[in-house]
C-alpha cells in the first residue's frame, strides 16, 4: 500500500469553527476522498440535502481529523461510511487540490483505490451505507460524461480520471533517418503500430510537425492526443477550422509543457510570469518534472488554473524512472526517489523512463498512476 502521508496538508483541519456564522472567515477543510472502483464501475454515495453540498452524489471521503494522514482518514471514512475495509489494498494518490465554495473551502486529498473481485462481490448491490445515504455503482463513460450530479470541485477529479494507464509517446523523426524520407517512414511506423483508442504523445519539434500530427490523426481517427503546447498555432485557432481539423481538434486531450517551459512560467520570486497567461485557454495540461523545482512550479500552475477556472494539469511525466536510449546520458532517479517526487506532486503522475507497460504495478505501488514511453509502447 502506497504511503499516502499528509504532509502537504496546507492548513488544519478546524472543524470546530467552520459553522455557519457569517462573520468569520471560512476555515480550510482537510477532506479526504476515496475513488472506489473495480474495473469501470465507480461508487458514489448521495450527499443528504442538509449536508453542505448536499443532494449532491459524491466520492466516499470525509473530514482528516487531528493527527490524523488522508490516507488513514480516508481509510477511517470508507469504513464507517460503507464497511468497506480497505487496510489491504493499494491507495494510489490522484491529486490534492483546493476549492472554495464561498461558504466554504475545502482541500481535497484524493485517492483511486481498485477493490478486489471478491470485496466488489460483497459490496455490488448496495445501496445504502452505513449512516444511512444512498450508495450506487455507475460505469466510468457516464460518470465522466456527466450524468451525475457531482460538487463543483469534482469537475478536476474526472479530468484526473481521463488518464489512461499507459500513454505512448512517438519516436523522433531522426528515428528513421535512414530512409529516403524520415517523415513517410514517420507517418507510416505509427499509423500501424499504435494501438487502438491509445493516448499519444505526438512529440515533434520540426516545422513539419503541424502537418504530420494531422495527418496521423486523420489516418488513425481512434487514437486521442497530446501535442507540445508550443505548436499553438496547430488546431486550436477559433473560426479558421475545416471540418476535418474540428474534428480533429476534439480528440486533443491534452497540451504537453516541457520542464525548461514550465520552469519559465514562474520569475524567481515565484510570480507567474505573462507565459503562464499565455498557455492554452481551451485543453487541459500535461507537464514534464524532473526534480522538487519543477513539481513546485506544476503544483502552482495547477492550482492557479482551477482558480483561474481553465483546464487543469490533469497529468505529470516524472522522469526519468531508469536508464532510458532517449536520454542515454541523464542520471535515472530509482524507483524510491520517483516515488518521493511523485507524493509531493499535486496532480496524477505518470512515470516515463525505461518503463514497459508491465510496470504499471510498480508505479502504482510506488504512488504514480500511469506508465509512458516509446519502444515498448508502440
Ligand atoms: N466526501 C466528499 N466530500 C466532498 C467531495 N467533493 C467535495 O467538494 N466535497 C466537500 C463537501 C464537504 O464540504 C467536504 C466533506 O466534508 P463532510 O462534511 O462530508 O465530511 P465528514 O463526512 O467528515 O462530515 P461530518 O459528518 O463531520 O459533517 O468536502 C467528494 O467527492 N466527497
Amino acid at each position: 500500500m502506497s504511503n499516502g502521508s499528509n504532509q502537504q496538508s496546507e492548513t488544519k483541519p478546524d472543524s470546530k469553527t467552520n459553522s455557519n456564522t457569517k462573520t468569520k472567515k471560512p476555515s480550510i477543510v482537510n477532506v479526504a476522498v476515496a475513488v472506489i472502483h473495480y474495473k469501470d464501475q465507480y461508487f458514489l454515495g448521495f450527499r443528504d440535502a442538509t449536508q453542505h453540498q448536499g443532494n449532491r452524489y459524491e466520492f466516499v471521503g470525509g473530514k482528516i481529523e487531528a493527527n490524523e494522514s488522508a490516507a488513514q482518514a480516508l481509510i477511517r471514512e470508507v469504513a464507517e461510511e460503507t464497511g468497506i475495509l480497505l487496510d489491504n489494498n493499494t491507495i494510489v494518490k490522484l491529486g490534492r487540490l483546493h476549492h472554495d465554495y464561498g461558504d466554504k473551502q475545502v482541500s481535497l486529498q484524493v485517492y483511486k483505490i481498485q477493490l478486489t473481485a471478491e470485496q466488489y462481490e460483497q459490496h455490488k448491490h448496495r445501496e445504502q451505507g452505513l449512516e444511512g445515504q444512498a450508495l450506487t455503482w455507475v460505469s466510468k463513460s457516464q460518470l465522466l460524461a456527466g450524468a451525475y450530479h457531482l460538487p463543483a470541485a469534482n469537475k478536476t477529479i474526472l479530468e484526473w480520471l481521463k488518464l489512461p494507464s499507459k500513454i505512448a509517446i512517438t519516436y523522433p523523426l531522426a528515428h528513421f533517418g535512414t530512409h529516403t524520407d524520415a517523415a513517410v517512414a514517420w507517418l507510416q511506423y505509427h499509423q500501424e503500430n499504435l494501438a487502438s483508442e491509445s493516448w499519444v504523445y505526438i512529440r515533434l519539434k520540426n516545422a513539419n510537425s503541424k502537418h504530420l500530427a494531422e495527418q496521423l490523426m486523420t489516418a488513425r481517427p481512434d487514437i486521442l492526443t497530446i501535442l507540445p503546447n508550443n505548436n499553438e498555432q496547430l488546431l486550436d485557432v477559433e473560426g479558421s477550422l475545416t471540418a476535418n481539423e474540428t474534428e480533429i481538434g476534439q480528440r486533443i486531450v491534452a497540451k504537453h509543457l516541457t520542464h525548461s517551459t514550465l520552469m519559465q512560467c514562474f520569475d524567481k520570486d515565484g510570480n507567474p510570469t505573462a507565459l503562464s497567461q499565455s498557455l492554452s485557454k481551451d485543453y487541459p495540461l500535461i507537464v514534464s518534472c524532473h526534480d522538487i523545482a519543477s513539481i513546485t512550479a506544476a503544483n502552482k500552475l495547477a492550482n492557479m488554473r482551477i482558480q483561474q477556472g481553465l483546464p487543469p494539469v490533469i497529468g505529470a511525466f516524472v522522469s526519468p524512472v531508469l536508464a532510458t536510449q532517449t536520454h542515454p546520458n541523464d542520471v535515472p532517479l530509482g524507483w524510491e526517489a520517483w516515488s518521493a517526487l511523485a507524493k509531493l506532486a499535486d496532480m496524477p503522475v505518470i512515470g516515463l523512463g525505461g518503463l514497459e507497460p508491465v510496470m504499471l504495478n510498480q508505479a502504482l505501488q510506488y504512488g504514480g498512476i500511469s506508465v509512458a514511453g516509446i519502444r515498448q509502447f508502440i
